[in-house]
């Protein structure tokens, strides 16, 4: 069994020891001076806070949200991305060493390509909703409820979800945009990171400027469904992305070995072209303590790609995908993940319900119960009757 990671990109802001409150000021103690950014103690109760969910950051909108109430009085009322960025600030220096570093690094690498990188097709770099998603999909979104969400879904298999969503223009767009991506970075010698530890092909649409797209891909279309869908698995919490596509067929990979995606939501979308084999294969959804244990007659299931149509599992939904064997696959992949849920569970002791195993196991020992419940009732009506 494999494990998708492509490094952890948990965000954390944790108290430090170093803070010293003073006049209902913290001072955030760096070892670089002069120290210029600061936060009040207390919160501005009278400020209305700003709605960050439309900027790029490297943190949850919300605590940007909740923080600005505590922004000192010069700053308070700038711009929302100066605000942004001076929270920004504050908020790296909680994070261990290691993970600023990581982000700082990542930063620098997808600028180095963004600067350099001449797009192909604009139009796809900014979310057009109209120009991207079928009617069916569009109309579903709009409407907002569990009952439009359900019209246009399968349920093929539980906890697996299919149905059209990409139009075919946007589809071609993007595979050419990823080729003529591709070319570049060949023309170019220029390094890049494959999007996880078992592709050897594709690329990270993040990395060439396709991050803010996907994120309102993911806030306002991705993040509804998953909050029916996958509400016990941090569906409706959903704040990062890793957005990548993997190529098979000539001359790219051929399959994808069994594994669980470092992700609570995954969104897999065929952008085409024309292939044969392919499928993914799916065996039930693991918790960590169970995710070698064997597969249930119920759990298993395959699924065929059909192009511009979208598979949304859980990413601890054990899958793989067999052979492309004739032609080439090229799917759009969206990790999506939940600081939140991620948080949560560190602390929860109890075996999840979403867990196939745990719920065979919890099953299991309710039917022992049980059987020993009624073999001691039988006991004492005999017990009485003699
Ligand atoms: O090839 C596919 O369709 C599945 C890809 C996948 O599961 C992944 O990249 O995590
Ligand atoms: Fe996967």
């Amino acid at each position: 069994m494999y494990h998708h990671q492509n490094g952890s990109l948990e965000r954390r802001a944790q108290a430090s020891n170093g803070d010293i409150a003073t006049n209902n000021v913290v001072t955030v103690i760096s070892n670089s001076n002069p120290i210029t950014t600061r936060l009040l103690g207390s919160p501005r109760s009278d400020h209305m806070p700003d709605n960050y969910e439309d900027l790029p950051l490297d943190f949850n909108p919300l605590v940007f949200t909740s923080l600005e109430r505590h922004l000192p009085p010069h700053v308070i009322n700038l711009s929302k991305d100066v605000k942004a960025h001076y929270m920004s600030n504050i908020l790296l220096r909680y994070l261990p060493h290691s993970e600023r570093t990581r982000m700082q690094k990542q930063k620098e690498y997808r600028q180095k390509i963004i600067l350099n990188y001449p797009p192909l097709h604009k139009e796809i770099y900014t979310m057009h909703s109209e120009n991207f998603f079928t009617p069916s999909f569009l109309r579903a979104i709009k409407a907002n409820t569990a009952a439009s969400f359900r019209s246009i879904m399968a349920e093929p298999s539980r906890g697996i979800y299919t149905f059209e969503m990409l139009q075919p223009h946007f589809c071609e767009m993007l595979v050419s945009e990823v080729d003529h991506f591709e070319r570049w970075v060949h023309e170019t010698k220029f390094r890049i990171m494959r999007p996880n530890t078992m592709n050897q092909y594709g690329a990270v649409l993040d990395d060439f400027g396709l991050e803010n797209m996907l994120d309102k891909l993911m806030n306002d279309f991705i993040r509804p469904l998953a909050g029916v869908f996958f509400s016990e698995i941090g569906g409706s919490t959903l704040d990062s992305h890793h957005g990548f596509v993997v190529e098979y067929g000539t001359n790219r990979d051929v399959d994808l070995g069994f594994h669980v995606d470092d992700a609570e939501v995954t969104l897999n979308i065929c952008l085409g072209t024309q292939f044969s084999g392919g499928e993914l294969f799916f065996r039930g959804v693991r918790c960590d303590e169970h995710v070698n244990t064997e597969t249930q007659t119920g759990e298993i299931f395959d699924y065929s790609h059909v192009p511009g149509h979208a598979v949304l599992h859980s990413g601890r939904h054990r899958h793989g995908a067999r052979p492309t064997i004739s032609g080439n696959r090229i799917n759009l992949i969206l990790w999506c993940r939940s600081s939140a849920f991620r948080e949560i569970k560190k602390y929860q002791r109890e075996f999840p319900n979403w867990c196939g195993e745990c719920r065979r196991k919890k099953k299991e020992r309710e039917r022992v119960s049980i059987a020993a419940t009624k073999e001691e009732l039988l006991k004492r009506e005999l017990k009485s009757a003699s």
